[in-house]
Parts: C-alpha cells; sequence; structure tokens
C-alpha cells in the first residue's frame, strides 16, 4: 500500500534502484520529448454520416495498416462526462492514504483493484512509474457493486462512462467490419464480449531518463480506446518514437493483438509506450475490449486467400494470457504475437 507512488513519489529526490531500467532500456536521449506524429489522422466521426463515409473508412483502414493508431473527435461521448472521469480519478488519487488503502490489492485476478506499477508490485522485474485502477465493466450491473463509493459520484460517473465506451467501441469496431468487408456486427457478440477500464495516473518523476510510465508493447485485446490529458503517450513508427498528440476531448484508437490476427495482418498492433515529464501529473483513462476467453482466434477465413495465406495459427483467447504476461514482465522477441506467427 505504502507502495503506491501518490502516497509518496511528490517528495521524492531521486528515482529508487527498483524504477530504474537497465542502460540499455531506457528511454533514448531526446526521445523523452519527442515530437508528435503527424501522420495519425483525427478523423470526425460526425462526417461518417455523409458523403466521404468511404473515403473516411478506407483512411482508417489504410493508416491502421501502417501502424495502428488514429484519434476521434465528434464521437458521441459528451465532454461534460469525459471531463468528470478527469476530475474524479484526480481526487480520488488525491484521497488520504488510509482512504486507498481498502481498494489496494497485489492481486492481478480481482475484477476491481487499485495497485501500483505493471501487474504486481511485487512479481515485476522492474517498477513503472504510474499507479492504476482496473475495472472489470460488462455487463455493468454484475460489476458496479464492487466498485468503490469515495468521492462521492463514483459508481454513477465511471458506470455512464462505461456503457458511453461500450456504444463508442462498437461503432468503430463497425468501420472495421466495412472496411475488412465483413458483416456489421461481427465483433459486436464473442469478440468483444469483456471490457476493462484502467485509469493510470503517472506522477511527475526526479528523472524520467531511467524509467517508464509504460515500456514498449503493444496490447493484448482486440480494440483500446484512450483519454489522456497531457503529452507522454508514444508510438513506435518508422524505426523512431514519436508522440500522440493529447488533443481534449479526443479518444485516441488503439488496433491490438486480437485485431491483427483476426483481420490476417490487415490491421496492425501498434506499438506503444509511455514516457514521464518532472513537472505534472498525467492521468489517462483507458477501455481494453477484448473477446470472451472461450473464444477461438484466427484469421477471418474469407481474408485467407491464394495471394494473402493465413498469418496467425488459431487458439482460444484464454490461452494468450500466459503468453503475454511472460511477455509483458520479460520482453524477448518485438510482441508476444510472434507465438502465434505462421
Ligand atoms: O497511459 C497511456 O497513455 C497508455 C497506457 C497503455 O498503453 C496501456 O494501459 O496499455
Ligand atoms: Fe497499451
Amino acid at each position: 500500500m505504502s507502495t503506491l507512488l501518490s502516497n509518496w513519489s511528490t517528495n521524492a529526490q531521486s528515482v529508487p534502484a527498483n524504477y530504474v531500467f537497465p542502460q540499455d532500456k531506457r528511454p533514448a536521449a531526446g526521445d523523452i520529448a519527442a515530437p508528435v506524429c503527424k501522420d495519425i489522422p483525427v478523423i470526425d466521426l460526425s462526417q461518417l454520416e455523409g458523403l466521404d463515409r468511404d473515403k473516411i473508412v478506407k483512411q482508417i483502414m489504410k493508416v491502421n495498416q501502417d501502424f495502428g493508431m488514429f484519434q476521434v473527435i465528434n464521437h458521441g461521448v459528451s465532454e461534460e462526462l469525459m471531463d468528470d472521469m478527469m476530475n474524479l480519478f484526480k481526487e480520488f488519487f488525491n484521497m488520504p492514504a488510509e482512504d486507498k488503502a481498502m481498494y489496494y490489492s497485489e492481486d492481478e485476478n480481482k475484477g476491481f483493484r487499485l495497485y501500483t506499477g505493471t501487474l504486481n508490485y511485487v512479481k515485476d522485474r522492474i517498477n513503472k512509474w504510474k499507479d492504476s485502477v482496473k475495472h472489470t465493466c460488462h455487463p455493468l450491473e454484475d460489476y458496479i457493486q464492487s466498485w468503490p463509493q469515495k468521492p462521492a459520484r463514483y459508481r454513477e460517473v465511471v458506470g455512464a462512462y462505461s456503457l458511453e465506451l461500450r456504444k463508442l467501441s462498437l461503432r468503430i469496431l463497425d468501420l472495421f467490419c466495412e472496411g475488412l468487408g465483413v458483416e456489421l456486427g461481427y465483433f459486436a457478440d464473442e469478440l468483444s464480449k469483456q471490457q476493462g477500464l484502467l485509469v493510470h495516473r503517472y506522477p511527475p518523476c526526479p528523472d524520467p531518463s531511467l524509467v517508464f510510465g509504460v515500456d514498449g508493447h503493444t496490447d493484448s485485446n482486440l480494440l483500446t480506446l484512450l483519454q489522456q490529458d497531457i503529452y507522454g503517450l508514444q508510438i513506435f513508427k518508422d524505426g523512431q518514437w514519436l508522440g500522440v498528440e493529447p488533443i481534449p476531448h479526443a479518444f485516441v484508437i488503439i488496433i491490438c493483438d486480437q485485431l491483427e490476427i483476426i483481420s490476417n495482418g490487415k490491421l496492425k498492433s501498434a506499438l506503444h509506450r509511455v514516457v514521464t515529464n518532472t513537472s505534472v501529473v498525467r492521468t489517462s483513462v483507458v477501455t481494453f475490449i477484448s473477446p470472451s476467453l472461450e473464444s477461438i482466434m484466427e484469421p477471418i477465413k474469407d481474408l485467407v486467400t491464394a495471394s494473402e495465406p493465413q498469418l496467425f495459427k488459431s487458439f482460444r483467447f484464454k490461452e494468450y494470457f500466459d503468453i503475454y504476461t511472460a511477455y509483458l514482465r520479460e520482453p524477448k522477441g518485438p510482441t508476444a504475437l510472434e507465438a502465434y506467427k505462421l
């Protein structure tokens, strides 16, 4: 519990040894404030109802074939709700240590928990410069009772946000259906059965060149939707790390491993990470859409042709976790996806 950065890092003069990355794994000098990537399009979802729909779907497919990330605005989630989320979690993390203590857990399997680092502060090799709150969200009525009631509007705000983000996720997944040429709703059932919400808080760090908020990874799930307040998220593109511009009230949409597999490589899982800074707290609100554990993951049959052979083996989604968790703790190859390449 005392390990939570939000309880001690304000007074830290230097980075404790268990947060320091080995020299060859640290962010390269100059990378910490890398310029933002201009190739990440900002798609105005209100334009989709108009004549440009096909053009927009093609643009989304193209960028996600290249590197797997775009941003959306006018997406239908109210700005007020997005602000409420950011404010709620600022208040949550600023609560006295004893108020947070009852939510803290090192049990990775809990549906709701407050924790620090990547998965488990004790087992992780090197700790990450962040605290997080994890929620399992779908169906909401099964989980909302296990969430905090302090700050007072916690359940109301996080509940409303989860429902809105589910709607937005399904709309975006339908755009991929159009782009891939499969029937609308293809992802709407088993393939998006699980919804998680992580709120990460990255406090200022005395020396950002020694640590990561999150080191380089792809996400294990299907689709990630991310709200961020300030700079810190970076994407690996054409051999270099570049920033993902914080645009007020936009969502960053990240293609994840399962979407790369299902689309037979037509959509690429984005390699991304988070760097820290010396002066301001960064907060991100991250929605993860995942298949049910029993779902069979494999490329859509119609996308496998003589000229585009099957790129990935088929497997049950629950098998992915052990491989992915091991990869997060001890990155070996480029990504956990390698294990399923044919
Ligand atoms: O905080 C962020 O911007 C990204 C976090 C992230 O990559 C993750 O939770 O998988
Ligand atoms: Fe991620």
